[in-house]
């Protein structure tokens, strides 16, 4: 599936963090999701500072590649380790199905990469890390996230964005720019398959995924919106239910029980149900 990312000429990829996410992420119309790190961790009610473990995010993506077929790119935020982790890491992950696998230039404790205070390794390590995913994936995309720009600046993320390229890296990843100007320098600086970050509440200023294309980004991820607004619709809804007692205020803002089973493919069990019912043995006891 990773051909789809491959070939793609633009991708718009919302953020997912679990099945039901993303099989409405394709019915929708989407072509490919992100797991998001940031999503994830949050709906595990924990920060997004490298605490989830590799199995964790393996679980996640056989869970989700259960219910739905859509190529999926995957946050795997420093790769779990160092270089000879990335390896294992690289390995599980694209074994539970990820298509593409995103390793970040962080050092632990990582952070989201918008936040003050992260601190990026050597370029050395990340080339290291970045080998040690090629000789390990048989189909998947390495994404090589450089996250230098919030801590040393622009020039020093384009020269890496170019170390890591030459590492192999399909995909390069140019984390918390802060400009359109920014991301059209970096573009022309980089030639390769681009992935932009289009997150809130961040240090990028809200750009159109169109804008995205014309400056030459490949992909575009919107990582935690869907995250976002249902935490938000979560929170509203059961402050009016205490409020209110009754839910009555709150149904025209629901899927109804028959949209949700449509979304759940509940009526395939109740069909298949009914077929294995009606079996009858040929030939009795
Ligand atoms: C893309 C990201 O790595 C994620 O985990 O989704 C986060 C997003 C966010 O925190 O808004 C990031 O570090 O940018
Ligand atoms: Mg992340």
């Amino acid at each position: 599936m990773s051909q789809v990312l491959r070939e793609a000429d633009f991708l718009m990829v919302p953020g997912v963090f679990n099945p039901f996410t993303a099989i409405l992420a394709k019915k929708v119309g989407f072509k490919a999701v992100y797991l998001s790190g940031a999503a994830l961790t949050s709906s595990y009610g924990l920060p997004d500072i490298g605490l989830i473990t590799l199995d964790e995010v393996a679980e996640m993506i056989r869970r989700i590649k259960e219910v739905v077929d859509i190529p999926i790119i995957v946050d795997s935020d420093t790769g779990f380790g160092e270089a000879m982790n990335v390896y294992r890491t690289v390995r599980v992950l694209e074994k539970a199905g990820a298509d593409a696998i995103q390793i970040e230039d962080q050092r632990m404790p990582k952070k989201c990469g918008h936040l003050e205070g992260k601190e990026v390794v050597e370029p050395l390590e990340m080339v290291q890390k970045i080998k040690a995913a090629l000789k390990a994936r048989r189909d998947a995309l390495i994404i090589a996230r450089v996250d230098s720009r919030g801590v040393i600046g622009l020039d020093d993320a384009i020269e890496r964005a170019k170390i890591y390229l030459e590492a192999g890296a399909d995909i390069i990843f140019p984390e918390a720019l802060t400009s359109k100007e920014e991301f059209t320098k970096f573009a022309k600086e980089v030639k390769a398959p681009l992935l932009a970050n289009m997150t809130e509440f961040g240090k990028t200023p809200y750009i159109k995924a169109q804008e995205f294309k014309e400056m030459g980004y490949k992909y575009v991820i919107f990582p935690v919106t869907i995250f976002r607004v249902a935490a938000k619709a979560m929170k509203d809804a059961l402050e009016v239910l205490l409020r209110e007692g009754t839910q009555i205020n709150l149904l025209d803002k629901m899927i109804n029980r028959q949209q949700q089973y449509e979304i759940i493919d509940y009526f395939f069990y109740e069909r298949l149900d009914k077929e294995l019912g009606s079996i009858k043995l040929v030939r009795k006891l």
